[in-house]
């Protein structure tokens, strides 16, 4: 089976009593090795000399990332690359946004979405009125984000060579109502996915403008990659929450943050378990950021039945009933119609 080739690749995990030994001697990654068991011949025998423990869980060997970025995203979960997209490139994908909006272009598989405070008003859409596009693998322009080169030599430090984009958004944070509706709890964007391993999942996330705290940046849970996938579902807010925006229900609000204070361009790859959120739109403007989650594409999909994940996947169903007519779609198919390919070879995905 796929998930349990992929569990061997590292020994730290493995059973069996080869990999015991293997794991006693890959015991100095988490304190010093005793002089009694690095000396042992028996031990040194069933360790080819090309094996190197490994001491990166969460980043691939390449010359990209330097030795403290690659730490950096080891014990964090996430990296800020400062200034990596370009202002003509942000001014072209805004521009764009605009023509979705309006609708003056066509973008096949997009989903729009409007306020949770304004979803029932019959505005005519445009740029002041949507909230989030996603899902815009089918635009070419907007599309362009995802293949930059500057961005996919990031990505390929997590994912590899043969990269998949999952999932494509360009946030729209409305200024707030009133009714603390733009806010974003907090989630792992795993709960989402039904494709593993987390760790060849990464997402890209560009600010398109100055976003502070004052319109709503990105929130993190340091470390909270290393964790597992937590349940989620709404959280009880009473001005009302937007579809599909699950939280973590047992989040502790005394954790250490982070707020991502970001200029226009700089980037952040954050890992799919990162628990992570953000905060209301105090100003008047929209604050935009483009986003794209990548995956390996010898990552494999996974069945949510049983798990935590059976809650997003029934909401999904009933919105893509509506969508393509009762066809009893599982999460899974979902993500295999969005999945594009846009670096290597596609494998599994
Ligand atoms: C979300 C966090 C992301 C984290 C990373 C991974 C995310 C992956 C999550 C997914 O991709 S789930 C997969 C499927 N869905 C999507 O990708 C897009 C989600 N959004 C949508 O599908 C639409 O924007 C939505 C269904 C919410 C609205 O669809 P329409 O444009 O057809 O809206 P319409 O105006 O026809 O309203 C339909 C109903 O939705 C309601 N509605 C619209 N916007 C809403 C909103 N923002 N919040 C709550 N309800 C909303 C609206 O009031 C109305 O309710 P009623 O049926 O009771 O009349
Ligand atoms: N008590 C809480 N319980 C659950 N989630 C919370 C709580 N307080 C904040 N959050 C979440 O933390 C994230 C950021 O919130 P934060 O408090 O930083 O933003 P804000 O309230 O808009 O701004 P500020 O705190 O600067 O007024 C959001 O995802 C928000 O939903
Ligand atoms: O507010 C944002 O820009 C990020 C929202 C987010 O984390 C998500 O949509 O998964
Ligand atoms: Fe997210
Ligand atoms: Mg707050």
């Amino acid at each position: 089976m796929a998930a349990s080739a992929l569990r061997v690749k590292d020994p730290r995990r493995a059973g069996g009593a080869a990999q015991a030994r293997l794991r006693i001697l890959l015991g100095h990654l988490q304190g010093p090795a005793t002089p009694a068991i690095a000396a042992s011949p028996t031990l040194a025998a069933v360790v080819p000399s090309n094996f190197h423990p490994p001491k990166f869980q969460y980043t691939l060997d390449n010359n990209v990332l330097t030795l403290e970025q690659r730490q950096f995203y080891e014990d964090n979960g996430f990296l800020v690359i400062k200034n990596l997209v370009s202002d003509e490139d942000i001014q072209r994908f805004r521009n764009q946004f605009e023509r979705i909006c309006r609708k003056e272009v066509e973008c096949p598989g997009i989903d729009i979405m409007k306020d949770v405070t304004i979803a029932k008003s019959t505005h005519s859409l445009n740029e002041n009125i949507v909230t989030k596009i996603q899902n815009f693998q089918g635009d070419e322009e907007l599309f362009r984000y995802c293949t930059l080169p500057q961005i996919t030599k990031y990505v390929e430090c997590f994912t590899g060579p043969n990269i998949m984009a999952m999932h494509t958004m360009l946030i729209n944070k409305p200024p707030d109502s009133g009714k603390m509706t733009s806010r974003h709890p907090m989630h792992q964007d795993l709960h989402y996915f039904s494709f593993r391993p987390p760790n060849s999942i990464v997402c890209a996330w560009t600010a398109m403008e100055h976003i502070d705290r004052n319109n709503g940046c990105l929130v993190v849970l340091p470390g909270t990659h290393k964790g597992t996938l937590k349940p989620h579902d709404y959280p009880k807010w009473e001005g009302g929450v937007n579809k599909l925006f699950h939280g973590i229900q047992d989040y502790d609000a005394n954790q250490p943050r982070v707020h991502l204070v970001m200029e226009k361009g700089d980037t952040v790859f954050f890992h799919p378990l990162l628990i992570h959120g953000s905060g209301s739109n105090k100003t008047k403007g929209f604050r935009k950021a483009i986003s794209c989650h990548y995956a390996s594409s010898d990552c494999f999909y996974t069945d949510v039945k049983g798990t935590s994940q059976e809650n997003i996947e029934k909401e999904v169903q009933v919105l893509s009933d509506r969508k393509f007519e009762g066809l009893k779609i599982q999460l899974k198919d979902i993500w295999m119609i969005r999945a594009r390919l846009v670096k290597g070879k596609r494998i599994n995905l």
